[in-house]
C-alpha cells in the first residue's frame, strides 16, 4: 500500500534550488535509503517530508490524502539530535511522549516499552550525559517512535558513530524495519546495501536513481576486472581505454578497476598483455560493479 506520494517537491533557499521538483513514492513496509554526496539535498528533503520545513512548491500526499500537518504520522531523528544531558533516558522519553500529546500514563508505558525495545532498560535511570554515542542514538530512535508513527525518518543515523555504535544502531534499525516503514539518509553505501531494500540517489537537488536495491543493481550490473600491481602502471592503463570491450578505467595507486562490456574478451586480452609486457601483478580478479561504482558514476555525471 502506498504510504507517501511526493510530486514536484521543491525547495529554494534564496536563488538556490536545494531540491528541484522531485517525485517518488514510499510503500508501506519499505526500508528506503536516501543516498547522495554532501549538499545533495537529503536533509532538506527529509525535513520537508517530516513537516519541519515548508516546501517552495509541490505536494506530499499521505495515504492518498494531502494532510495539513504530517508530524503526527512521522517519527524524525535529526542528523544532530540534542538531548538534555541532565535528564535520565526514561525522563527524556516520557517528556518526548508528552510533547507528542500522550498523557503522562501513556507516555510512561510507551517509554518503558521502547526502552526495552532499544536495549536501554538497564540504563534508563542514568543521565544521558553519560551515555555512549550508540546509546544516545538508540534513545533518539526510541524518541522518534514514541507516538507510533507510520513512517520513521532518520537523517544520517549512524554517521557520527564509532564502529561499535554503528553496529548497535544498524542492528536496531533491522529490528524496527520489521514493523515500521523507514526512510533514512546516509553517505555510507555499505549501510544502504545492508539495511535497505529500496534506494534513492540524490545529486544536486535531483533524484537521479530510484528503485529496488536488487533491481537497480541488476540493471546497472557490469563485469569488472580488479588488478593490483606491484608498482603504478598508468601508461598501460591509459592505453587499454582504447579497447571497445573496456568501458571505464579507474586507478588509484597500484590498483585498478576496469569496467568491461565483454568479460570473456576483456579477461583474455588483458591477461595476455600483462604477460607479454611482463607487468608485475599481485592480484587479477573478476567481479561485478558495486553500489559504490553506480554512485560514483551518477554523481560524477
Ligand atoms: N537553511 C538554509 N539556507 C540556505 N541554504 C541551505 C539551507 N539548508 C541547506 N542549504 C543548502 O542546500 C543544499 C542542500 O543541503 P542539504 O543539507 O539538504 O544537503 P545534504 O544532502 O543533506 O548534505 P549533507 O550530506 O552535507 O548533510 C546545500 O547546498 C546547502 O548549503
Amino acid at each position: 500500500m502506498e504510504l507517501m506520494r511526493i510530486r514536484d517537491l521543491r525547495k529554494k533557499f534564496g536563488h538556490m534550488d536545494a531540491v528541484k521538483e522531485i517525485d517518488f513514492e514510499l510503500e508501506e513496509g519499505m526500508c528506503v535509503s536516501l543516498l547522495g554526496p554532501n549538499g545533495a539535498g537529503k536533509t532538506t528533503t527529509l525535513k520537508m517530508l517530516s513537516g519541519l520545513l515548508a516546501p517552495t512548491a509541490g505536494t506530499i500526499t499521505f495515504k492518498g490524502e494531502q494532510v495539513s500537518d504530517l508530524r503526527p504520522f512521522i517519527g524524525y531523528l535529526p542528523q544532530y539530535p540534542t538531548f538534555f544531558p541532565w535528564m535520565t533516558g526514561k525522563e527524556f522519553l516520557v517528556f518526548a511522549g508528552q510533547l507528542a500529546t500522550l498523557n503522562r500514563k501513556e507516555a510512561e508505558r510507551r517509554s518503558m516499552e521502547l526502552l526495552e525495545r532499544v536495549g536501554l532498560t538497564h540504563a534508563m535511570k542514568r543521565r544521558i550525559g553519560g551515555y555512549s554515542g550508540g546509546m544516545k542514538q538508540r534513545l533518539g530512535l526510541a524518541q522518534a517512535l514514541i507516538h507510533r508513527p507510520s513512517l520513521l525518518i532518520l537523517d544520517e543515523p549512524v554517521s557520527a558513530l564509532d564502529p561499535l555504535g554503528r553496529r548497535e544502531v544498524l542492528d536496531m534499525m533491522r529490528e524496527i524495519k520489521k514493523e515500521t516503514t523507514i526512510l533514512f539518509s546516509t553517505h555510507v553505501l555499505h549501510d544502504a546495501e545492508e539495511i535497505s531494500d529500496h534506494i534513492l540517489i540524490m545529486h544536486a537537488g535531483d533524484i537521479v536513481v530510484s528503485g529496488g536495491l536488487r533491481e537497480v543493481m541488476e540493471s546497472n550490473r557490469q563485469p569488472v576486472i580488479e588488478i593490483e600491481f606491484e608498482s603504478q602502471e598508468s601508461e598501460w592503463l591509459s592505453s587499454i581505454g582504447e579497447y571497445s570491450f573496456v568501458s571505464e578505467v579507474n586507478s588509484q595507486g597500484n590498483t585498478a578497476k576496469i569496467l568491461l562490456n565483454d568479460l570473456i574478451k576483456g579477461k583474455h586480452v588483458l591477461l595476455k598483455e600483462i604477460v607479454e609486457r611482463n607487468l608485475p601483478i599481485r592480484k587479477f580478479e573478476t567481479a561485478h560493479t558495486t553500489l559504490e561504482d553506480l554512485f560514483m558514476k551518477v554523481v560524477k555525471a
